[in-house]
């Protein structure tokens, strides 16, 4: 399955946010989508999952116009999970809420295939002790762990999440992206995903969107998208940039314009400065 963006452009009412977006993201990889506050990433992720219209432009799933599907194939094409404090939580069981993502496959009852698909999705984010509790009387991250369970249940073609990780712990920010990114790989799907911790999406994104006002400023792999002077330019932030065995490390140093006195004194500041 291929997604591919083709010049899109949102706006509420007449405020412009996203301007001409154009990118592909092939069977098997995964997409990090980082930018400022305001940048137009959830707005993008939105559109991405047919929550928004695109004023102009078109998405494609392997050619097909987004637009045009119907019912259950939008549930087997798409798994969207939105921000954390999104919404409302139902008056549903955890286990009922990770079934609901099976709801594109099911025609008549749950299966016995349907019920061992959401087991599987419960204990891979360790939430098979919880599986009868009330949603509304979880914590904030156990609640996204459902959310995020419920959408490796619905098995989709695209996965898009929007800031999966940040309520979770560093086991499950670590573990959630792993897994996401190992079935997408293994099953060439494709994942799209919101972070702001640069580090985590250089880790486990193949490829990275870097928006600025509604508008890609970068993209490419990490060591394309990463560097001092594109973190500088997008986020007013001068950073220092290493290569780690896990990917690159993003260290914020000081926002641009800061008094000398708030910057580092020491270590690699020709990297900051560059
Ligand atoms: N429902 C809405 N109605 C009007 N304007 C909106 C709405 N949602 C978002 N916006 C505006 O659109 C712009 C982009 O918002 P969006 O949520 O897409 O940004 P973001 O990059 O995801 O930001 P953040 O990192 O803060 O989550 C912002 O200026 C925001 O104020």
């Amino acid at each position: 399955m291929r997604l591919q963006v083709k010049g899109v452009s949102f706006a509420y009412g007449s405020a412009p946010v996203l301007d001409n977006v154009a990118f592909r993201v092939r069977a098997g990889e995964t997409l990090g989508v980082v930018g400022p506050n305001g940048s137009g990433k959830s707005t993008l992720l939105r559109c991405l999952a047919r929550v928004l219209r695109p004023r102009v432009g078109t998405v494609l799933l392997d050619g097909k116009n987004l637009a045009s599907l119907r019912g259950r194939e939008i549930g087997r094409c798409l798994g969207y999970v939105p921000p954390p404090g999104t919404g409302q939580a139902f008056p549903c069981t955890v286990l009922e809420t990770v079934l609901h993502g099976r709801r594109p496959y099911v025609t008549w009852g749950v299966s016995q295939h349907d019920l061992a698909v959401a087991a599987g999705a419960l204990g891979y984010l360790g939430l098979t002790g919880l599986a009868e509790r009330q949603l509304n009387e979880l914590s904030s991250g156990q609640r996204q762990k459902v959310l995020i369970a419920r959408a490796l249940a619905q098995e989709p073609e695209v996965f898009l999440l929007d800031e999966p990780t940040a309520t979770l712990d560093i086991r499950y920010q670590l573990e959630v992206l792993a897994l996401i990114k190992d079935f997408v790989t293994k099953q060439g799907r494709v994942a799209v995903f919101v972070l702001h911790d640069l580090n985590l999406a250089s880790r486990f994104a193949d490829r990275i969107l870097l928006l600025g006002e509604g508008r890609i400023c970068a993209a490419g792999v990490p060591n394309e998208v990463f560097t001092p002077e594109n973190v500088r330019a997008v986020y007013g932030v001068d950073a220092v940039v290493t290569e780690t065995p896990w990917g690159l490390q993003v260290t914020p140093v000081a926002p641009v314009g800061a008094p000398a006195g708030e910057e580092v004194t020491e270590g690699p500041k020709a990297a900051v400065r560059p």
